[in-house]
């Protein structure tokens, strides 16, 4: 039996799409416990149970939490590092579109807290990423772009996964692919690497019909990253115990 107390969690982007799902789904938990949350602007939110959502002008005020789970936007990220450096508490991060400088601070904090950042918390992109490699590595020659949709509420493109799975063409074939991105309708998420030679196509594609997959991987992240000591962590090695970054 597992006697250890619940891991204290801050949801970050509350109200968000991902923060509503993450909230529901904690919520189903017994190994985790939502003690905070936060949106921009504040909210009455039934996802958040009796834990009030704090709007983002009052972020110091937030009870004592061992990890935050962050997906809200690029703006809202530095006060929200800077308080977990300042709590020694675990940041798990979703959010896209951040700077070069946040990347960076991502780094520098991973010196006093744990920190995982990834742009996509589904499985099946992180069995995806290590497909593309390899397959670019195999047709070094080819044309490579990556054609990706989402809704039209989303503010970043290319997204986050794209440049991942861009990163990892380059990693195989070393140069980096063409990006595409439509923004359209209710789609979740959208991810197609296509590898194009003469008189033949190879296409690599994920499709995430349900953000709920995203919000588990988090919180199952979380959950890992709770209590761990300082450093830069990747979601491949948490969740698949592989070196994937
Ligand atoms: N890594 C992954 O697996 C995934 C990543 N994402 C990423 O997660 C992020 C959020 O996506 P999504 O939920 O769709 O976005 P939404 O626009 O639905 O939600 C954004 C959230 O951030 C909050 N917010 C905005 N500004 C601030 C601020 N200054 N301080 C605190 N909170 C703030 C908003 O509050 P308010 O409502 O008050 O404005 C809202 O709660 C995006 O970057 C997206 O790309 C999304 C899905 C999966
Ligand atoms: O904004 C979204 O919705 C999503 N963002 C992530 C990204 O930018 O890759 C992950 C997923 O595709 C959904």
């Amino acid at each position: 039996m597992n006697t250890s107390a619940p891991a204290r969690v801050l949801i970050h982007g509350a109200s968000g799409r991902m923060g509503r799902a993450l909230l529901r789904l904690a919520a189903e938990r017994g190994d985790l416990v939502v003690v905070a949350a936060v949106s921009a602007r504040g909210a009455a939110l039934a996802e958040a149970g009796a834990v009030p959502v704090l709007p983002a002008s009052r972020l110091a005020e937030v009870p004592a939490f061992d990890v935050a789970v962050d997906f809200s936007l690029p703006e809202a990220f530095d006060p929200l590092l800077a308080l977990c450096r300042e709590r020694g508490a675990a940041l798990v991060s979703g959010t896209t579109g951040l700077s070069g400088g946040q990347y960076s601070a991502l780094d520098a904090a991973a010196a006093r807290i744990a920190v995982l950042w990834a742009p996509n918390f589904s499985l099946g992109v992180a069995v995806l990423t290590e497909l593309v490699r390899q397959a670019a590595a195999a047709l070094p020659g080819w044309d490579a772009d990556i054609v990706e949709a989402h809704h039209i509420h989303k503010k970043d493109a290319p997204s986050g996964t794209a440049l991942h799975l861009g990163a990892a063409v380059e990693a195989g074939r070393g140069r980096a692919p063409h990006y595409a991105s439509l923004r359209t309708g209710d789609i979740v998420g959208e991810h197609t690497v296509q590898l194009a030679g003469p008189g033949e196509r190879l296409e690599l594609v994920h499709r995430a019909t349900n953000r709920d997959i995203f919000a588990r991987g988090a919180l199952e992240a979380a959950l890992r990253m709770a209590g761990r000591g300082p450093g830069r962590v990747g979601l491949g090695a948490l969740l698949l115990g592989g070196s994937a970054r």
